[in-house]
């Protein structure tokens, strides 16, 4: 799909095809819940300044902004809201009703895979109904690419999310008389896209989601993984800016659900949509999410990346939830790595080198250059050798054949290499600099979630030449004067 089939923002409405939604499934369609308590706000009207200025902030705004946004259902709604106002729980006010979503409070930003995840019944799919205007909230206000679009008009609800907001659900929602290009093209009929663009949009939609040559079947031909494809595509096709996925591979068998949310990876990197992923799957939540929301009984008590969640849960109950997750696929090389403590520059030479393995009783040290680019490792013998020889560059000895890695490698790539190597895994930039290491006790650490400080004293490989007899090669062979002070690789990359 190319940005010249997008339809641009603000379009007017689409005239009469926009009223056939009766053909869409029922909970597509769901009108907003009238709350006695929102009232309905008049739209404005702007003058040209005044609407430019308007325009400008819609286009910096994010995707979707959430604020105070509770969702009561019951008699009292006041008096519920009050009392949640006040800290109450889901619990304190189940008397009065069901307090679904309660103070949610986030932003949306552009081009991220928002996750929201919560065990059954913690309010995921109340609050994603309420982004997109399907429900109206108790209180707060939900605002998309910069509209408000908590009490608005029917009118202008359904040209916002007609304009900016698709959802794919989890039970496909497919017309089951409809062909499979019909189904995909389906959203852009409701917007009045004329037969033969709609066509070409949907059949392009379709081969990039692997549906290529599939557009005449009828849905009950395709696999269950395939109609998820269908139901992707039909999002797709409507080129909305935001997709909303509520539970969308859960009906999927493991493998082809893996499949799903990689591809779905893929497509947003490719196309820069905003997607919000409603899922109770931990691993799927970590796998998808640039951020993750966790919700327990209505509230969020965390948001932020997989990592931070894993590593840095707010509360036990988070601690609790995320401590089957397999991490080698959430966790990173950067995420893990630790400062190499044997480290040298190349300019300080074999004594310094020599010095540093002694020191930290390892047998290898890593070498580089300044600006800290690596250059490979040496080992003790052989600076040992260079030492005796009265050699004053450390070039001889420095091996490059070591197993280096990006930051963004995840764990779960790294088990191989380290397996391989007794040294730590080097973690570089794209220009080789030095960030850290992965030790293998680190690497294993990390994915049993276990603190490594004073549990594995064992980082790097063990000295192969004494301690005394390294302490008398420098002693014996140090040169008129005294010894300089080694320079330190850390001050070497400080100084470029
Ligand atoms: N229309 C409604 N009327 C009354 N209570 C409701 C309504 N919709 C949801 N609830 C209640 O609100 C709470 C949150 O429900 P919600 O469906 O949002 O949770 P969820 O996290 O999406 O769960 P699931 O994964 O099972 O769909 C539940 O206790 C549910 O029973």
């Amino acid at each position: 799909m190319t940005t010249s089939t997008l339809l641009p923002a603000g379009r007017t409405a689409p005239g009469p095809a926009s009223e056939r939604a009766s053909e869409f499934p029922n909970h597509m369609l769901e009108s907003p819940a009238i709350d006695p308590e929102t009232t309905t706000e008049p739209e404005p009207e702007l003058d040209p300044v005044a609407e430019r200025a308007a325009e400008t902030a819609r286009r910096a705004a994010p995707a979707i902004e959430v604020r105070s946004l509770t969702r009561f259902f019951g008699k009292r709604p006041a008096e519920a809201l009050q009392k949640l106002r006040s800290g109450a729980s889901r619990a304190d006010v189940a008397h009065l009703g069901t307090a679904a979503v309660v103070d949610a409070e986030f932003d949306v930003r552009r081009g991220e895979i928002f996750v929201v995840m919560g065990l059954s019944g913690s309010g995921k799919s109340t609050l994603i109904r309420m982004l997109n205007g399907l429900l109206e909230p108790t209180s707060g206000s939900v605002t998309v690419m910069g509209e408000r679009i908590t009490g608005v008009s029917p009118k202008r609800l359904r040209a916002i999310r007609r304009d900016h907001v698709s959802m794919v659900f989890q039970h496909f929602a497919l017309l089951p008389h409809r062909s499979v290009l019909d189904n995909a093209a389906y959203g852009l009929e409701i917007q009045g896209v004329p037969a033969e663009e709609r066509r070409e949009r949907a059949e392009r939609v379709l081969q990039r989601v692997g549906l290529g040559g599939w557009g005449d079947k009828r849905p009950s031909e395709l696999s269950g993984g395939m109609q998820q494809r269908v139901g992707l595509a039909r999002a797709l096709a409507a080129d909305t800016d935001i997709l909303l996925m509520d539970e969308a591979f859960s009906a999927l068998d493991p493998l082809i659900r893996r499949e799903m949310q990689e591809q779905l990876v893929e497509l947003q990197q490719e196309l820069g949509k905003t997607i919000v992923f409603i899922t109770h799957d931990l691993n799927e939540a970590m796998f998808l999410g640039d951020r993750i929301a966790v919700m327990r009984d209505g509230r969020i008590v965390q948001l932020g990346t997989a990592e931070e969640i894993l590593t840095d849960p707010a509360d036990d109950y988070v601690a609790q939830f995320v401590q089957d997750v397999d991490r080698a696929r959430v966790l990173t090389a950067g995420n893990v790595m630790e400062s190499p403590r044997a480290i040298v520059s190349s300019s300080a030479g074999p004594r310094a080198a020599l010095r540093i393995m002694r020191d930290q009783q390892t047998s290898t040290v890593f070498v580089v250059a300044p600006g800290r680019r690596l250059l490979g490792v040496a080992h003790d013998r052989e600076v040992l050798r260079l030492v005796q020889r009265g050699a004053r560059r450390l070039d001889d000895a420095v091996r490059d054949d070591i197993a280096t890695v990006g930051p963004d490698v995840y764990l779960s790539e790294l088990f191989e290499s380290s397996v391989e190597q007794e040294l730590p895994l080097a973690v570089v930039d794209d220009e080789r600099r030095l960030l850290g290491v992965v030790p293998r006790v680190t690497l294993l650490a990390a994915l049993g979630n276990v603190a490594t400080t004073g549990e594995f004293p064992a980082v790097d490989p063990p000295a192969t030449v004494p301690v005394d007899v390294i302490t008398e090669t420098l002693r014996n062979t140090e040169p008129g004067g005294s010894e300089p002070e080694p320079v330190s690789a850390a001050d070497e990359g400080s100084r470029a």
